[in-house]
């Protein structure tokens, strides 16, 4: 079956070092403060843009009555839930121990995560919410970290942006469940630079540029082969060695941080959790119950 971004065999090595991610426009990072300059062109210098090839969207659905209430056969996964559990007692969190500003705190655990055995230490759950209250959330990848905050990357005409665009408060969880610990982050949301957005870009795998090109993320879509159609006309569009320009539609979102909370697992269930909350100019540190 085709991956989204190609066979891992044909992709260099992922640098997982926290280095990797890197700080955005040269600003002094937390975790990478020498970051390379961000080559820039002004808009209007940027050649104008190939129109986005149409996917079809899907046939209105008709309305499927509700049937009779679900009932799972015995035995079913479901059975063992409520004995599920596991007794947390990997390490320890003290605010003797922890760094006086959240991002310096949080580029320590990352570089934990990442030398650990946290699959995807870089992916977090979004929440975003429509200005009336209506929550949701999603797996993105967290792809820069400096002192300004939390950036990933997205399509700007998807239903995060849409949510993002009339409310920017957002809710970031990273849950690093093999480490015993959780970090939660609420903050603001707000588009970085073209320039942050172009470099990333650039630095992607080449199917996953076209991957952006091709999807019109959150739109219901007639079918896989829509998708595949669409793919195989941006693929098209490009020769293999020429630059894929950063479609008007992607981009990322730095999310500045409000609060900041580390979890530990403990047992008993009596876990650690050290809270910053923004106050001024610094940051106030709080110990919560769990
Ligand atoms: C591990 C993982 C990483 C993901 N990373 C991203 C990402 O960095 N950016 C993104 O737009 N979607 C990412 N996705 C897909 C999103 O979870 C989501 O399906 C998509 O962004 C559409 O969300 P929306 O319709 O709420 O806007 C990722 C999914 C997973 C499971
Ligand atoms: C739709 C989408 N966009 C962007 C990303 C981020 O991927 P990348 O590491 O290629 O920038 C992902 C990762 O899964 C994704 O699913």
């Amino acid at each position: 079956m085709e991956q989204a971004h190609g066979d891992a065999a044909d992709l260099p090595p992922v640098d997982t070092s926290a280095a990797a991610i890197p700080a955005a426009d040269g600003a002094a990072g937390v975790v990478s403060p020498d970051g390379p300059p961000i080559p820039g062109r002004r808009p209007e210098e940027r050649p104008p843009f190939p129109p986005v090839p149409e996917v079809p969207s899907a046939a209105p659905v008709p309305t499927v009555p509700v049937g009779p209430p679900v009932s799972l056969p015995p035995g079913a996964p479901a059975a063992g839930l409520a004995a599920l559990r596991r007794r947390y007692a990997r390490g320890e969190l003290d605010e003797a121990d922890v760094a006086p500003d959240p991002l310096t705190q949080f580029a320590a655990w990352l570089d934990d995560a990442l030398a650990g055995e946290v699959p995807e230490p870089n992916a977090m759950v979004l929440a975003t919410a429509t200005p009336d209250g209506v929550p949701s959330a999603r797996t993105v990848l967290l792809k820069g970290l400096d002192e300004r905050g939390f950036v990933f990357y997205t399509n700007y005409e998807s239903a995060k942006a849409a949510d993002l665009g009339a409310n920017p408060r957002a809710a970031l969880v990273f849950p690093w469940h093999a480490m015993e610990r959780q970090v939660r982050v609420t903050g603001t949301a707000e588009r970085v630079s073209r320039e942050e957005s172009a470099a990333y870009f650039a630095s992607r795998p080449r199917d996953s540029r076209l991957g952006a090109w091709a999807s019109p993320q959150s739109q219901v879509v007639a079918d896989r082969a829509a998708l595949d159609r669409a793919y195989a006309e941006v693929e098209a569009r490009w020769g293999e060695d020429e630059e894929i320009p950063l479609p008007d539609f992607w981009g990322g979102y730095r999310v500045r941080p409000e609060t900041v909370e580390f979890w530990q697992g403990r047992h008993g269930r009596l876990h650690d959790r050290i809270g910053y909350r923004r106050e001024g100019e610094g940051w106030v540190l709080e110990r919560l119950a769990p």
